[in-house]
């Protein structure tokens, strides 16, 4: 089914999201940020650091520190049944109007987010098992021995040899690459609907990496699962999602299925990010950071003199500022800009953009 006739499973609408800058300024770290995402579906939210991937993903589950951040506007509609027939997201639940209480029967259970450092989410001082049963037990009807049978099996989905015996384990007795995976397999024991994947594979070496990310394919598919990613590497993009947003300062910029921002990126920012794509023998370079809301020249691209946001690209084509919107510039393609002018539409039928990607490191 495309993304035209399906309803999203969650839809983020014009979400802001701020935090203090200052004694008495705040600044916005997620501001005005439409997402999608589809049933069985990857979404790849990608962008330099600090430019509000995981706040837009945290926002989801209500884990962001309140204060000192604070939801400004915007709904996060959820709905676990999406179903094609429905015009509107109508009976959707807007997660950010939740109780504590009430977010956190969804959490782990229909929504679960797995974090780049597994020790975010595993506790040294209880075995995995305990720490697994704890999540099966909190969010699904079965007694203890059958808690057990899932976990086992949630170990072995997830490629764990002998999981019974690593039930008994503590995590510091586990390697980085086991560790993220039983974090994977705790996220998936209760089969959400959804999964928030915030770099899940960035500190791991290239090889548990492919195989990490095989894994969330391959349970995808078989689990009926849609999955958010955030991630930097565009490699990974390319090779996991079916679309993807492309987030500088807090803002969405472009937005698309995978083929048609990789074929033709219209934003200029776009076109930065698709340079920094790992080619033939050479490693990508981390993107440079925006700090904490900062808008000072230097933290921008090479290239810019300004935000992108600021930027002039020819005359009459404006992209962003406060009065910007991301228009549908060709079916399924969005970009932020003032208007959809003849030039700007013009843009998305220039000569494609040949991408190829080649792997990382290996000799020519
Ligand atoms: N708890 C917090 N308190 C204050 N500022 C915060 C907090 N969490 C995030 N921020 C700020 O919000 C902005 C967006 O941060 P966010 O973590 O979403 O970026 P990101 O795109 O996910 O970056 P990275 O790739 O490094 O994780 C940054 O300027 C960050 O410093």
């Amino acid at each position: 089914m495309s993304e035209t006739q399906a309803q999203p499973i969650l839809e983020i609408r014009d979400l802001s999201v701020s935090f203090p800058a200052g004694r008495s300024a705040r600044f916005m770290a997620v501001d005005g940020v439409n997402l999608s995402v589809y049933p069985r579906q990857t979404l790849a939210v990608v962008g330099e650091s600090g430019s509000g991937k995981s706040v837009s993903a945290m926002s989801v589950l209500q884990l962001i520190p309140i204060p000192p951040g604070r939801y400004e506007r915007g709904q996060i509609l959820w709905q676990a049944r999406p179903t094609a027939e429905q015009s509107e997201a109508s009976d959707a639940t807007d997660l950010l109007k939740l109780s504590d209480r009430q977010m956190r029967k969804i959490r782990g259970k229909d929504i679960a987010m797995i974090f780049q450092e597994p020790m975010t989410s595993l506790n040294p001082v209880y075995t995995i098992g305990d720490q697994i049963l704890e999540a099966i037990l909190l969010h699904q009807a079965v007694g203890r021995e059958q808690a057990v049978s899932i976990a086992t099996r949630a170990l072995s989905d997830v490629g764990i040899a002998d999981p019974t015996a690593r039930l008994r384990e503590y995590p510091h007795q586990l390697s980085g690459g086991m560790r993220q995976r039983v974090m994977i397999a705790m996220a998936l024991a209760c089969q959400p609907r959804l999964l928030l994947a915030d770099e899940p594979t960035t500190a791991l070496d290239v090889t548990i990496q492919a195989q990490i990310l095989e894994l969330l394919r391959h349970l995808q598919n078989t689990k009926d699962m849609s999955v958010l990613l955030i991630t930097h590497d565009l490699g990974v993009v390319a090779e996991n999602a079916d679309s993807v947003a492309v987030m500088y300062s807090g803002r969405v910029l472009e937005y698309g299925s995978v083929m048609s921002i990789f074929q033709r990126p219209l934003h200029p920012y776009t076109n930065e990010l698709l340079k920094s794509m790992p080619v033939l023998g050479r490693h990508a370079d981390r993107l440079p950071t925006v700090r904490d809301g900062a808008t000072a020249p230097d933290d921008f691209p090479p290239g810019y003199d300004v935000a992108p946001h600021q930027v002039e690209v020819s005359p009459g084509e404006h992209y962003g500022g406060a009065d910007a919107k991301l228009h549908e510039v060709e079916p399924e393609h969005w970009v932020l800009c003032k208007a959809t002018t003849e030039e700007t539409r013009k843009k998305a039928t220039l000569p494609r953009v040949t991408f190829r990607r080649e792997p990382v490191g290996t000799d020519a």
